[in-house]
């Protein structure tokens, strides 16, 4: 007998509004749930036979039993019809065909339904078997039907190898009891209140003992993270709010700096040829002005720094090599002076176009704009500049234990730290963060979440909830509601062991998801070490990698048995190398030794040979503030 690799479902919209039309088919997200992603692993589910039938028990009996006998589905789920309104009868009519009943399961839907809701007691859902079909009845709301499909899922797949005599496949199945199988469905785009997580209802006791993804390198890790980046197209931005932005186009001078031949000095323009002493002085020529003296042998202007040289000067005397020979007006005029060192040509002055020639590319695509960028901008009157677009980023933070930083502790609780240390580091990387507040660690409130954080941003960095506890449900959610890829979830690396990288397709659009640790130093830290190059190359930055410097310890480092991330402080003495002292205690819930922390020292795994790093070994540290 060949194995299970395909279920298929007949579903039956049982509904008089929904027959007539009057009402939206609700069997519709039932389907969409089987088919939209693998609901079970392993197995293909496909939605074979659709129909919807009016709360009519003969209609419905008569629909139930065609399918069961023609030996057309495998699984025949009705949707509705199973309350105490006169007309719901589907209970009834499934009642009226199976052969065999399935307690097990119509228990189930009512015992897990009631810890969701206590109006599950209203509803009268019924389960059996008639020939090699198991019927199962759903209920007619949106919500409730997409819950107890979850209810039943993880049984599926073994009651129709059972129904359908697979044994290879039963064998199997039993002997993957227990393991770490989580499976999966998707769900299509529904109003929030509608929506439920496809991620199991909690089964602690069953919950993975082991990690089922694979610990990588942090290198690894950084390629896979730099494989997945797009790099974003390009807009206009106007130079005043362009500051950290990169620019997109080489930016060519329209004018030659200085326009006009300026002066380097306060002093006297004259004629070198004329040698030192005395000159007449015609008048002055100071900033700002067009001159309007010719100089003519045995005269001089009084002239400014940066000012406009007259025509006829071909030189510059400082006003230090110069005396005052003849003066009127009480001082208020100089008449004549003295020129005491012999003047060169083209002495002080600055010829046209000597800082900046007409058409000198003064900046190239690539280029980060800093303050001095600007100025430049400024300068050649280049106003309005094609920069990279900015991805758009939200951060998250997951935890039932987060309070706001304005409120006081309760029993249980902390402190959100991360939304703020993360935006921060958002808003230090020159791009706005969104806020996306705290999301409950259920799988239902990150779906809600997460959704409408995709809605508005391309990148989304949450924290917590990624690790082994029964509440770290990210991962799960990801991939059960959002279909997406995890790149990586374990990396060999201290702190920051359980980042996770995920992309996935929203909408038709790519996002990124960062999944950091919930200890504030591994988000921070993972968050200098992934997003910072992500964000930077996603924005064409010619060099997005943090730089490494070598510098010595200040005091001996005991190794970890994982690569480790330790924080430092560099400074620079007269040595040859800067020095580096560590922030002290290294856990990772300890935010404090990330305080004024401008490195991370690099330090190697601890091994046979070496556990520790003595006081004046040289080191690799990666700059991540200040210096
Ligand atoms: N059995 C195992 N347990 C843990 C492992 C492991 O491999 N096996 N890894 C440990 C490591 S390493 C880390 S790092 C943490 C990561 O935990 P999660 O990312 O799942 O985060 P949570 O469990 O939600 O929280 C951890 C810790 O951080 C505090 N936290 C969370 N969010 C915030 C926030 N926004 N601001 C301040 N503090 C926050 C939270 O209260 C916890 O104390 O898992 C280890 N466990
Ligand atoms: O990796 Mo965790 O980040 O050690 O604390
Ligand atoms: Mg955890």
């Amino acid at each position: 007998m060949a194995e299970t690799n395909v279920i298929k479902f007949g579903v039956i919209a049982v509904s008089d509004r929904g027959y007539s039309g009057e009402h939206t088919d609700k069997s519709d997200i039932i389907c969409s749930l089987l088919t939209g992603q693998k609901l079970l692993s392993n197995v293909e589910c496909q939605v074979t036979r659709r129909n919807i039938v009016k709360d009519n028990f003969e209609d419905i009996k008569q629909n139930l039993m065609q399918w069961c006998d023609e030996d057309e589905v495998n699984i025949l789920l009705t949707v509705g019809g199973t309350g105490f309104a006169a007309r719901d009868v589907t209970p009834e009519a499934t009642k009226a065909v199976i052969e065999k009943e399935t307690p097990g399961i119509s228990l189930a839907l009512l015992s897990e339904s009631l810890k969701i809701t206590c109006m599950a007691m209203l509803s009268r859902l019924c389960s059996g078997i008639r020939k090699r079909t198991l019927i199962i009845n759903l209920p007619g709301s949106l919500k409730g039907s997409q819950e107890c499909l979850k209810i039943v899922a993880p049984v599926l797949k073994h009651a129709v190898q059972l129904l359908t005599d697979d044994k290879i496949g039963s064998e199997k199945i039993h002997k993957d009891m227990g393991s770490d199988q989580h499976q999966h469905h998707h769900h299509h785009h529904q109003e929030l209140e509608t929506l439920v997580s496809a991620v199991w209802p909690d089964n602690v006791a069953l919950r993975p003992r082991k990690s089922p993804y694979p610990m990588i390198s942090v290198e690894e890790a950084l390629s896979k993270v730099l494989e997945q980046v797009e790099l974003l197209p390009t807009e206009t931005v106007n130079y005043k709010n362009a500051l950290h932005r990169i620019v997109a186009e080489d930016v060519l001078a329209k004018d030659a700096l200085p326009p006009y031949p300026a002066s380097i000095k306060d002093g006297y323009a004259c004629i070198s040829s004329d040698g030192a002493g005395h000159r007449l002085v015609l008048g002055d020529s100071t900033a700002g002005s067009a001159s309007e003296h010719k100089v003519v042998p045995g005269y001089c202007v009084r002239i400014s720094t940066g000012a406009q040289i007259p025509v006829g000067a071909d030189c510059v005397i400082e006003v230090e090599s110069t005396k005052l020979v003849k003066d009127a007006n009480a001082g208020k005029e100089e008449l004549e002076i003295e020129i005491l060192t012999p003047p060169k040509p083209g002495q002080d002055i600055r010829p046209i176009g000597f800082d900046i020639p007409k058409n000198e590319i003064i900046l190239r695509k690539g280029n980060h704009l800093g303050p001095s960028e600007l100025g430049l901008l400024a300068t050649v009157g280049v106003t309005e500049v094609q920069c990279f677009k900015q991805p758009r980023i939200g951060v998250m933070s997951t935890g039932n234990e987060l309070l706001e930083p304005e409120e006081s502790l309760k029993p249980g609780k902390i402190r959100d730290s991360n939304r703020t240390t993360l935006k921060a580091a958002v808003m230090n990387e020159g791009i706005q963060p969104v806020c996306l507040g705290v999301a409950k660690d259920t799988a239902t409130d990150l779906l809600k979440q997460l959704h409408q954080a995709f809605k508005t941003v391309d990148v989304v960095i949450t924290s917590g909830g990624i690790s082994m506890g029964e509440k770290d449900l990210l991962k799960d959610v990801l991939k059960a509601d959002f279909n997406a890829i995890i790149h990586f979830a374990r990396v060999f690396m201290k702190p920051g062991k359980p980042t996770c990288f995920a992309t996935l397709m929203h909408e038709g659009k790519k996002k990124l998801i960062f999944c950091l640790p919930g200890n504030p130093v591994s988000a921070i830290v993972t968050f200098n070490l992934y997003i910072v190059p992500a964000l930077k190359k996603m924005s064409n930055d010619n060099s997005f990698m943090r730089p490494v410097i070598k510098a010595r310890i200040a005091s001996d480092i005991k190794l970890d048995p994982r690569p480790e991330y330790h924080r430092g402080i560099l400074s620079w003495t007269n040595e040859d190398f800067p020095s580096v002292v560590s922030t002290g205690n290294q856990m990772s819930s300890r935010l404090l030794s990330m305080k004024s922390a401008n490195c991370l020292i690099k330090l190697p795994s601890k091994s046979d040979d070496m556990n520790m790093i003595k006081r004046g070994t040289l080191v690799d540290t990666i700059i991540i503030s200040r210096v």
